[in-house]
Formats: C-alpha cells, sequence, structure tokens
C-alpha cells in the first residue's frame, strides 16, 4: 500500500524524535553508569580498609566476618547495578539505531485512538508515556495476530477489545526510515522479502519484526507443559524457539531467570550461531549445551562418549565393519523398551545382585565387595535408594577411619617417613599447626612426632580413597551394565527385536571392549547413565523450569526419556523436523511417541509448513527430493533455479568448486561447501586448500567463520549460508533410501544458491525432481 508522502516526514519527524529523547537519556544513564563503576572500583581498592578486622577473640571474628560479608555484599550490589545499568545503555543503543520497527492504531469504545509503536524493547519519556512498547507487551500481540478490523488482546485483568484502524510497517537504520508499508495482513509480505533478501551472516538475527502467525503461536504460548513444533526446514523452528526464550523471560520476569532454561542444541558451531540473538533482545542467554556434553558432564572423567564425528563417521562410512552390527544396536538400546528394561533391572537388583567393587590400598584389599554387598543389603528395600547408598558410603567411611589407624603403625608408613624431606616434614608441622588454637605448638616428644606424621602420611593416602568412596566409587556399574546387557531379554517387555542370540552377545562383547578402553558409545550413554542415576539415586534438575530441545528428530526415544527423568518438573519444548533426520534412529511416528513418553495432557502441536530461508527455486527442489514433501508451502522469494553439475572425475569436482566459489565469495561472505562426512571434506580440503582461501570446520571449531568454509553434513545441522556447494552427490555415494533426509538436511542449507555436484551419475534421490527445477549441466 502506497503511503503518502507527508506521512512519510510526519513518521520520520517522530523517529527523530524519538530517537533524540532515546540518545539523552542513553547520556544521562551513561552518566550514572561511570558513578557506580567508580564507585565499584572504590569499594574494590579500599576493600581492606573499610572491613574491621580483629581476630583476637570469637567475639571479635564473629564481629570480622560479619564485617567483611557486608562490604561484599555492597560491593556485589555495586556490581550488579553496573552490569545492570550496562545492558540498559546497549539497549538505548540498539534503539536509536532502530527504535521501531511497526504502528498499530486501536481504538477502544468511547476511548481516544491510541498509537502503539512497537520496537525490540520499551520506551517510557519523563511524563510516564510510551513512546516504544516492547514486542511482548500484551497490547503489541495484536500486531501479530491481527488484521485491520475488531481485535482484541490478553492482558492480566482479561480481555480488551478494540478495532485496529491501521497496521504499519516499518524498516528503520540508523535512525531513517529505509522502507515503511501499510498493511490488510497479518505481517505484509513486503516486510519479510526485505528481510529475508539479506544476506546470511556469521550469527542468527532475531525476527521480531516480522513474526508469522504460527510463530506467534509458539512464541506467546505460556501454559503448555509440552510444546512440540514440527516444522519443515526453515521455517523458523530456532527462530521462533529463541524469540519464545525472551518471551518467557518478559512473561515471567519476576520468577523466571534466564539459567532455568537449557537449550539443548545440535553441536558447538550451533550454540555460537545463536548465541547473540537473545542479548540483542536485551536478555542473557540461557544455559546452552548439546546432549553429548551434557551426558559427558554427568559421566565424570571415568568414560570418554564417542564423539558426535565418530558416531555419524562410522555409521555412513559403510565399509567399516562396525556399520553393520551397530545400526541394529543403536536402534534398540535407544528405544524406550530398551529404558524400561534398565528400570526393572535397577528394581529387581536392588534385592539382590548389585555388583561392588574391592576398596583397595597398596595391593592389598581393605573391604571386600563382598562386605559392602552384605552391608547394603543390610539396609532393606524399606529405606529409599538414595539413604541407603548414603548409609553405605558412611559406614564404609568409618571403617576406612578404623583402618586407616591400624596403617599408621605398618612398615611402609615408616619407610616414608624416613623418605620425607625438609620440605615435606615442614608441611606435616604446618599442618600441624592447622586448627590449633595455641600458637607455637612443638613436637615435644619425638614419640609423639613420630605418631603424628604417621597419621600425617596415612590420611594424605586414604584421601583418595575417601574421595572414591564419597562419590560412589564402590559401585561397579561398569560391570553392573554388562550384567544388564547379558540379562536383557528377561526384562524386555518386547522381544529383541531382530536380533539372535549369537548377534546379541557380539554386541555385548563390542560393548564391553569399547568400554575397556574406557570409552562409550553413544546408544550406551543413556541406559548407563539412567543405571547408574537409579542405583546411586543421584538427584535430577529439579530447578530447571524450561528446557528446549532443537532437532527432536535426531534423538532416540530412551533419551528423551532420560531428559524426562533428568528434569520431571520442566516445561518442554520440542523443535524437528522428520524430514531432517540424519542419525536415522527410525522413529516414524515421532510426535506420537513423543507425546506417550511425556505423557503430558497439556500438550500443544504446532506445525509450520511454510520455508522461509530459501529462495522459491531452491525450496521448490529441495521439496521433491523428499517422498511425501506436498506439505511444505513455498514463500515467493526469486532466484536462480538450483544447478546439478555433473563432472567426470574428483580432479573436475576440486576444479569446479574452486572456481564456483571464488565467484561466490566475491559477493559474499557466507559460501559453504558440505559434504555427507568428515572425511570426505578432508580429502577436498587437502586439495582445495591450496587452490583458494577456505577454512575446514571440524568438530573442535566452536565458531563459524566467515568465507568460504567446508563441513560435514553433521555440523551443518541448523546452519544457514548465503550459498551452497553440496560435495559429490553421486549414485555411488548417496545409495541408501535412508540418506534421503541426509540430503535434503544438506540441501536446505542454502538461502539463495544451491550446486548440486556429482561426480559420475547423480544419486537416484534427485531422480524424482522435475528437470525443469534445476540447471542441468555437464562438464
Ligand atoms: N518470521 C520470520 N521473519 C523473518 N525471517 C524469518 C522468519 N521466520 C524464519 N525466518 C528466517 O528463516 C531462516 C530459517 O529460520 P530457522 O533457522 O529458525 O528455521 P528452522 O526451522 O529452525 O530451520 P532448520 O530446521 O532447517 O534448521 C532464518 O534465516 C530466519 O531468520
Amino acid at each position: 500500500m502506497d503511503i503518502h508522502h507527508d506521512e512519510w516526514i510526519e513518521e520520520q519527524k517522530r523517529v527523530d524524535d524519538t530517537v533524540d529523547k532515546v540518545k539523552r537519556k542513553e547520556e544521562n544513564l551513561k552518566a550514572s553508569v561511570e558513578l557506580v563503576k567508580a564507585e565499584a572500583t572504590e569499594i574494590r581498592k579500599n576493600f581492606w580498609e573499610d572491613v574491621t578486622v580483629n581476630l583476637d577473640e570469637p567475639d571479635d571474628v564473629a564481629e570480622t566476618h560479619t564485617s567483611i560479608r557486608q562490604q561484599a555484599e555492597l560491593l556485589s550490589e555495586r556490581e550488579r547495578s553496573y552490569g545492570h545499568a550496562e545492558e540498559n545503555v546497549k539497549t538505548l543503543r540498539r534503539l536509536a539505531y532502530s527504535p521501531y520497527f511497526a504502528r498499530i492504531d486501536f481504538q477502544e469504545a468511547d476511548e481516544p485512538l491510541e498509537k502503539i509503536y512497537i520496537g525490540i524493547a520499551s520506551f517510557i519519556n519523563e511524563k510516564d508515556e510510551h513512546l516504544v512498547y516492547d514486542w511482548r507487551a500484551p497490547i503489541s500481540s495484536i500486531y501479530y495476530d491481527g488484521v485491520p478490523g475488531p481485535v482484541s488482546y490478553q492482558t492480566p485483568d482479561g480481555f480488551r477489545e478494540g478495532e485496529m484502524t491501521l497496521k504499519r510497517q516499518f524498516l528503520i537504520r540508523s535512525g531513517k526510515i529505509e522502507a515503511m508499508f501499510d498493511t490488510g495482513m497479518t505481517i505484509g509480505d513486503e516486510m519479510l522479502q526485505e528481510m529475508l533478501g539479506e544476506k546470511a551472516n556469521t550469527y542468527m538475527k532475531n525476527i521480531v519484526s516480522t513474526i508469522q502467525e504460527e510463530q506467534n503461536r509458539i512464541i506467546r504460548d505460556a501454559k503448555s507443559n509440552l510444546l512440540f513444533v514440527q516444522g519443515a526446514a526453515g521455517s523458523g523452528k530456532t527462530s521462533a524457539a529463541l524469540q519464545r526464550i525472551a518471551f518467557l523471560l518478559y512473561h515471567f520476569r519476576d520468577s523466571l531467570q534466564a539459567e532455568q532454561i537449557i537449550l539443548f542444541s545440535p553441536n558447538k558451531l550451533f550454540n555460537s550461531y545463536i548465541s547473540k540473538v537473545l542479548p540483542e533482545l536485551g536478555e542473557n542467554n540461557m544455559q546452552q549445551t548439546t546432549f553429548l556434553d551434557y551426558a559427558q558432564s554427568r559421566l565424570g572423567p571415568a568414560f570418554e562418549v564417542e564423539s558426535l564425528f565418530e558416531q555419524f563417521e562410522n555409521r555412513v562410512n559403510d565399509e567399516l565393519a562396525e556399520a553393520v552390527w551397530r545400526k541394529e544396536a543403536i536402534r534398540l538400546k535407544g528405544s524406550k523398551s530398551f529404558f524400561n528394561a534398565v528400570q526393572s533391572y535397577a528394581e529387581n537388583v536392588m534385592n539382590d545382585g548389585l555388583m561392588f567393587r574391592d576398596i583397595r590400598f597398596r595391593g592389598e584389599t581393605l573391604i571386600g565387595k563382598e562386605t559392602i554387598a552384605e552391608l547394603f543389603y543390610s539396609y532393606g528395600s524399606s529405606y529409599s535408594m538414595p539413604n541407603r547408598m548414603n548409609l553405605v558410603a558412611k559406614e564404609i567411611l568409618r571403617k576406612l577411619a578404623v583402618l586407616a589407624k591400624e596403617q599408621e603403625k605398618s612398615e611402609w608408613v615408616e619407610a616414608e617417613m624416613e623418605l620425607l624431606d625438609r620440605e615435606d616434614y615442614l608441611k606435616a608441622y604446618r599442618h600441624s599447626q592447622k586448627g590449633s588454637k595455641k600458637e607455637g605448638i612443638r613436637f615435644d616428644s619425638f614419640d609423639k612426632e613420630k605418631g603424628f606424621l604417621a597419621k600425617e602420611i596415612v590420611n594424605q593416602h586414604f584421601a583418595r580413597l575417601k574421595r572414591m568412596v564419597k562419590r560412589y566409587r564402590f559401585i561397579n556399574l561398569k560391570s553392573q551394565y554388562m550384567d544388564f546387557l547379558k540379562k536383557v531379554p528377561d526384562f524386555m517387555d518386547q522381544p529383541l527385536l531382530s536380533f539372535k542370540t549369537e548377534e546379541w552377545s557380539r554386541i555385548i562383547k563390542h560393548t564391553e571392549e569399547y568400554m575397556q578402553k574406557k570409552r562409550i558409545y553413544m546408544e550406551d550413554l543413556v541406559p548407563f547413565l539412567f543405571l547408574g542415576d537409579l542405583i546411586t539415586g543421584k538427584r535430577s534438575q529439579t530447578s530447571m523450569k524450561h528446557v528446549f530441545i532443537d532437532e527432536i528428530q535426531d534423538y532416540s526415544e530412551a533419551q528423551l526419556a532420560y531428559l524426562k527423568f533428568l528434569f520431571p518438573f520442566s516445561k518442554f519444548t520440542m523443535l524437528g523436523d522428520i524430514n531432517q533426520t540424519i542419525y536415522g534412529f527410525g522413529q516414524q511416528n515421532l510426535l506420537d511417541s513423543i507425546v506417550k513418553l511425556m505423557g503430558e495432557e497439556r500438550a500443544e502441536i504446532v506445525r509450520l509448513k511454510k520455508s522461509y530461508r530459501s529462495t522459491l527455486p531452491i525450496t521448490r527442489f529441495t521439496k521433491e527430493i523428499l517422498k511425501g514433501g506436498e506439505e511444505i508451502e513455498l514463500f515467493e522469494r526469486d532466484g536462480d533455479l538450483p544447478i546439478v553439475a555433473v563432472v567426470p572425475d574428483k580432479a573436475s569436482q576440486i576444479e569446479l568448486i574452486a572456481k564456483q566459489a571464488k565467484e561466490l565469495a566475491k559477493e559474499s561472505r557466507s559460501v559453504a561447501i558440505i559434504g555427507k562426512s568428515m572425511k570426505e571434506c578432508e580429502e577436498a580440503y587437502n586439495y582445495l586448500s591450496e587452490k583458494l582461501e577456505i577454512t575446514l570446520m571440524g568438530e573442535k571449531n566452536t565458531e563459524l567463520t566467515e568465507g568460504i568454509i567446508l563441513l560435514p553434513s553433521y555440523l551443518a545441522k541448523g546452519l544457514e549460508f548465503d550459498h551452497v556447494m553440496i560435495l559429490n552427490a553421486s549414485k555411488e555415494r548417496y545409495t541408501e533410501e535412508s540418506e534421503r533426509t541426509l540430503l535434503y538436511t544438506m540441501c536446505t542449507r542454502a538461502m539463495h544458491h544451491l550446486y548440486v555436484i556429482s561426480v559420475g551419475r547423480p544419486t537416484h534421490l534427485l531422480d524424482d525432481v522435475p528437470e525443469e527445477y534445476y540447471e542441468l549441466r555437464q562438464y
């Protein structure tokens, strides 16, 4: 809709006026930030002068303690308000750049017309008038949900109704209106076109100005315990999830902190890719992790989890014998029945069969595993598991104290005492002074000195044992898990899928061998940790209020069940696309199994069908790679046809990529060459790096690099690039039907240009794509 020139001038005047006020406030705030900063520095500098330190009498010690605490509190209060004020300055700076992106005119019956301007944060003038409303304020919801005409929105005091007489969108940069549209639609396409036509960045941007109606449902849902979003590639799942976090932090600002929200993302690159969205909206980032990292932290140093890289490479490089048996093992160990079997088994061993370790010292058994087992079973099953283990640990520690005493007289202690050098001796001596009320205590007899030193030596050696006991390391979890694997058919509520006994024994053998190397397969991670948690009674994370899981289609049922177990009181938001499965757990009815697993009554399902990331020709092409991709809706954005380039050999592939990538890089800093596996990428890198400036992204990389990058499919998950080139999508390279979703995921990373290169005949997965949807180039 055309907007009259006068009106444009009027609006620009209002922008100028708002920016002016924002800048003035920023200046004032900056001055007070400096003041608070100076105060904090002063307190820190004079910390010890301003506290009363006197340790003569117990009363003085208490007073000193209080004085230090008060001073520390004062300091942290100042530092907090400094941090807070600095955040506000940053928000004001962003508002000065672009104060708002929308205006709606709203009229309630018998009330004057209100002009509501909406931006990334609210801005109030000295007369307490809202010059800008936060996009999350209740009234702003009309902008996202409604079209001009009768509208209503919910406030904490109930519904308000009225008429929206105007809906206007702005694109403002550096205080200048660059574009302005009046729209009769929910969110006008012109604005969206503007946004989507922009170039990719190494960081994701926020979408507050153009949130779509169905995305808004995800963002503003404050009620559901389980919110499940099934959305096509590029439909804005991740974007909506992040805006949702910002919304929740605003809506529940008195009761919800960013640390009480955790997001599980597919890999570390993705973590950094999304890390700026919330800070840009003036919010702190939630906790962010990958399932692997999270699990590794629960596992501790005893085992190292198979990396993302190994997991994928082992499976896709079919020449590895491992690929064959693992597919089935992964399916089984990731099933809910298997997870349930862990629980039944754990209940069973509460009565009999728990495995312990001897507590050994200097090659001898101090407390035998049988003794520990006896001790454990002496506490009946009426004790809760955490209590029972706690009591066992206490009893072991008590026994250790007695044994330590006995050790003091042993020969090895004498021998060590003789070997003590002056340094060690002094250390022991100083230690003897610790906690002593009278300073300057002396070893007044040789025996006393000897006795003391002996005790010190034994204590030092026993400290490690005590630590292990406190961490329940007397439980032999590894053997227990192996025992479980052997007995699992007895605990499953359905037969072991297609396994024959000897096949199952082979899997157990492989698992054991791997664990002997202190490694653990990804599919063993959940059953192993869960078994450990049930046996030790480890607590789950009850304080987490929201758990977000992105790329849910790559989670097994067991992983999901485990997350539910870990976060029993959390609300879950899950985002996924069954068409982007790359690990192939084969969950066809992902949604059904999730709802069943989570057992949620208040479950909400939102489907996002429209794909925004790519140009229309790219989406049309990628949609055809899928069987049953009809559900995906195209967003009208012009662009070139994708190119399928057939080259005769690998050397010509390298030549072509080098040439094309150089061309593309001239107009964009975001060019990605995506290979199926890392092995393939490394191979290409060896040649390409001689011809052009290129970065190979590996598992260790935690940040996306600008320019031309080379990365394997599983690291490209969730990311997007202006231009994408797919490495060798040939008939030989993509043979299996199950790789359809993998190829789809890779191709859908492209925003503006897509090149699929094939050495020889392209994969059959492209057979159904109509010829007119791409340009075929034979080299
Ligand atoms: N309402 C919107 N306004 C502007 N841009 C949008 C909107 N929704 C999505 N986008 C853009 O579309 C692209 C894809 O979004 P996003 O990565 O959130 O999708 P996704 O569903 O998580 O994708 P995938 O599953 O393929 O990883 C991003 O560039 C995002 O900025």
